[in-house]
């Protein structure tokens, strides 16, 4: 338990009238806070119903007091509850109440950092809590309990062991100079180190997964001006969201609109028309829709039947692991073929933004898209774990370099000490107090 640390409190619960509302107390001046507001002693763990009082004795509310004394706690520290009803006027009081009894307010996330600290949850577990608490989507929030139960930290934990016994192995080798060479050639090594690099590139795929499943799937849509892009979102989000002109370059600034499908929320982003532009905002709307195609993991190329052929070129910049999708609209114009087909990796759909003539295959594949892994066992993830997860990649492939061409065995175990170093960030095994302090100022106050 963290016994410097000071009494912190908050609201635990949302702004807003509701039925009921918490204010949380954690550190070492709870027990002393507690037995102030029951006037008497706490029974651990037991529901109290009491009259919380202000310091001139006048009623703030009536509610439950609940004590927890640590380490048996959330945050592992003494915890009190005050469970009060949800008028923000009266919690506000009651965390007064709290502070004039020596704890002080607590910033944002301070709550599960403390959690952190006190060794109840690891790095990647909290970063769940938050994530659970702003969930949008059922598959969001599922994924992220799992994250928060430590079905992602397993993972990364079992890579992690995998990668220490490879390293175990390299540094004895380097003990023995005058056969590190024959060691080094020890097929366990390419083995080990094969098996290792198989198993990081899956919990890839699936932790960029679990970024889709926390953050909504990114679909950005793209085109020529005038395609029907702006009317293709209208339609998908069944609303009149975007401005449709028969002006070429009415859509300027990326405009995003949120559907959920089966559960799944995807982030639809409506662009500017690309094209070739002397008009200065035009030209930053273009360079918003690159980037938004930079980024994305659904692009849906807006065209017609003419255009199809050349503008296959606006996919440029779209990340490998995006999907691609070509929508030839306007087919209420012409006799366009209606037989969806795909190739090269790309659906091509046809459909009519305007009648909603052939949405409806859209829909479903946008549908197979959100959906793909996100059944049992699919777990959520952070931008910041992949990242860290392709640093890992990196220096696995500079290891096996390292290995295998030039059987230099200093230099696989630097590449495999700095891997481990960067696996070891995700769940907070080597933690900077600049990362902590840039993940839990993210939370919410009171969490
Ligand atoms: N009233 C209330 N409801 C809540 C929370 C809370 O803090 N208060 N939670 C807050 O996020 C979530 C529940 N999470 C919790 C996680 C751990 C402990 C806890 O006391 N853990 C102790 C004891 C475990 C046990 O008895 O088995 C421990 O880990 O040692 C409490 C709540 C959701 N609901
Ligand atoms: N007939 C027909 N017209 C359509 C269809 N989809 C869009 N349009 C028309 O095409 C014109 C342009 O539509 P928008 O949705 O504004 O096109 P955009 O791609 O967003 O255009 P910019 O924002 O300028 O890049 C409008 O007049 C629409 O009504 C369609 O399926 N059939
Ligand atoms: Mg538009």
């Amino acid at each position: 338990m963290n016994h410097g640390a000071d009494t912190i409190a908050a609201i635990a619960t949302g702004a807003g009238a509701a039925g009921v509302g918490a204010v949380r107390v954690s550190g070492p001046l709870v027990p002393a806070i507690a037995a102030s507001m029951l006037g008497r002693e706490p029974r651990p763990r037991h529901a109290h119903f009491a009259a919380f009082r202000d310091g001139a004795g006048e009623l703030i509310d009536r509610g439950i007091l609940l004590y927890f004394p640590g380490p048996a706690s959330y945050t592992g520290e003494h915890v009190l509850e005050l469970q009060g009803h949800g008028s923000a006027v009266l919690l506000d009081a009651l965390l007064r109440r709290c502070i004039s009894l020596g704890a002080r307010l607590a910033r944002p996330g301070e709550f599960t950092e403390r959690a952190f600290l006190n060794g109840k949850l690891d790095l990647a577990q909290a970063e769940a809590v938050a994530d659970v608490v702003s969930a949008t989507s059922e598959a969001g929030a599922r994924a992220a309990l799992r994250s928060m139960e430590g079905v992602f930290s397993a993972r990364v934990d079992d890579l992690l062991g995998e990668l220490i016994a490879l390293r175990v192995h390299i540094e004895a080798a380097i003990d023995f100079p005058e056969e590190e060479i024959d060691f080094l050639a020890d097929p366990v090594i390419g083995e080990q180190l094969a098996a290792l690099r198989t198993h990081l590139d899956e919990l890839l795929v699936e932790t960029r997964r679990g970024v889709r499943l926390n953050d909504g799937i990114a679909v950005a849509i793209v085109g020529r001006p005038n395609a029907g892009k702006s009317s293709l979102l209208n339609a998908l989000a069944g609303s009149d969201r975007a401005i449709v002109t028969d002006i070429a370059g009415t859509t300027r600034d990326v405009l995003r609109e949120a559907i959920t499908l089966d559960g799944v929320t995807l982030e639809l982003a409506d662009t500017a028309g690309l094209r070739e532009s002397d008009d200065v905002v035009e030209r930053e709307g273009i360079r918003r829709a690159r980037a938004q195609l930079e980024r994305c993991d659904v692009a849906i190329l807006v065209t017609d039947e003419a255009h199809a052929a050349v503008d296959v070129a606006f996919f440029e910049g779209t990340p490998s692991h995006a999907a691609r999708i070509v929508v030839v609209n306007k087919i209420d114009l012409g006799s366009s073929p209606a037989h969806d087909e795909s190739a090269d990796g790309v659906a091509k759909l046809w459909l009519s933004a305007l009648t909603g003539e052939g949405l409806d295959a859209l829909r479903g594949l946008l549908r197979t898209l959100a959906t793909a892994g996100a059944g049992e066992g699919a777990f959520s993830a952070r931008r910041r774990h992949v990242v860290a997860l392709e640093i890992v990649h990196e220096h696995l492939t500079r290891t096996a370099t390292a290995l295998h061409d030039s059987h230099a065995g200093e230099l696989a175990a630097e590449e495999l000490r700095q891997a481990q170093q960067a696996l070891g960030e995700i769940t907070g095994t080597y933690s900077s107090d600049d990362l902590l302090g840039a993940i839990f100022s993210s939370f919410c106050i009171g969490k």
